[in-house]
């Protein structure tokens, strides 16, 4: 019998029957996730930057305060799911996308990947002195492609960026656009199992979008799992086949596109004409269609810690 990963309820839980996942369909597993940022800094700085009392629930003295952005989420997702991440601003989508990479530890939970998540659109650090090539070359070696594959990529990332003319010049005399485009472009150099976009859609103008849409379709095509962050409900409901909503760092919703996203909008409709009751509502109806999930492991079938 093949290996088996087991999602169920807590056992208090009034819940159908624990639903058994075979092991090999997992492509990520979040596991009861939390996170709390620490940041040096005055109350009074954190709500001049937009940062409310619900999040400074602590100020820790000599200007330590502790901003908790994710609360006790758990999901799973299997191969081959396309996975939209919707929220309102400071909901806790990024915050997750770098739990995913591993780039930042949770302060509780974990969070399981079969193999590493590749942000796409982040990765790849410029360096201001050298070439647009030579950064080209540099970015890929740093992602872990050979020799060989930089040299097999190359073309497609000189066509993607569109900067076949500057590609000699100092990367110091790129304007900002510039730069986010070959950043991008060097980032599509990678096929990962598991892809994660954040928003990475919206860099550059609508030439460079139109370029990389072919791109971005290939990469998804030949990725076990996708994650897609967007505030761009349209966007999401084209390529998602799943829909999560994190809202004020919880899961609020996790289901089909169409009806996520239509309680997500009813949500902001609310909220932006401050009407808060009616957008309570909605929040509170939407989190009681929420199954509760915990994750365990069959001996010897847990998928490597995303680090
Ligand atoms: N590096 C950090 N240090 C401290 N607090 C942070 C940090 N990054 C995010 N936060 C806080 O964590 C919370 C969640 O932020 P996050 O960026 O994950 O939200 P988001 O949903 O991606 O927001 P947006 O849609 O605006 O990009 C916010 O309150 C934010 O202020």
């Amino acid at each position: 019998m093949a290996e088996q990963l087991l999602i169920g309820h807590p056992p208090n839980a009034q819940a159908p029957a624990v639903e058994r996942i075979d092991s090999q369909d997992i492509a990520v597993a979040v596991d009861g996730v939390s996170m709390i940022y620490r940041v040096r800094s005055s109350s009074e700085y954190l709500r001049s930057k937009g940062v409310t009392a619900r999040q400074v629930k602590k100020i820790l003295g000599a200007g330590w305060a502790e901003i908790p952005a994710l609360e006790e989420i758990s999901f799973t997702v299997k191969q081959g799911e396309s996975v939209g991440v919707i929220g309102t601003n400071g909901s806790g989508k990024s915050t997750l996308m770098k739990l995913l990479t591993g780039k930042i530890r949770p302060t509780t939970g974990e969070v399981y990947a079969t193999s590493t998540p590749i942000m796409l659109g982040v990765n790849a650090a410029l360096v201001k002195q050298i070439s647009g090539r030579e950064n080209i070359r540099l970015g890929c070696l740093a992602m872990g492609l050979s020799p060989a594959q930089v040299k097999e990529k190359f073309e497609m990332i000189v066509e993607i960026s569109g900067l076949r003319n500057s590609l000699d010049m100092p990367l110091k005399s790129y304007s900002s656009g510039m730069q986010s485009r070959l950043q991008f472009a060097i980032a599509t150099a990678v096929d990962p199992d598991i892809l994660l976009i954040d928003e990475a859609l919206n860099t550059g103008d609508a030439q460079f979008r139109a370029r990389t849409k072919k791109r971005l379709d290939e990469v998804r095509a030949q990725a076990g799992c996708v994650f897609l962050v967007s505030h761009s409900l349209g966007t999401i409901k084209q390529m998602c086949d799943r829909v999560i909503w994190i809202e004020q760092g919880r899961l609020l919703a996790d289901g089909e596109p169409e009806w996520v996203c239509e309680q997500y909008e009813e949500y902001t409709d609310h909220k932006s004409n401050d009407r808060k009751r009616s957008a309570q509502i909605v929040y509170d109806r939407t989190r009681l269609k929420l199954n509760p999930v915990t994750v365990s492991f069959d001996r010897g079938t847990r998928p490597k810690r995303a680090s």
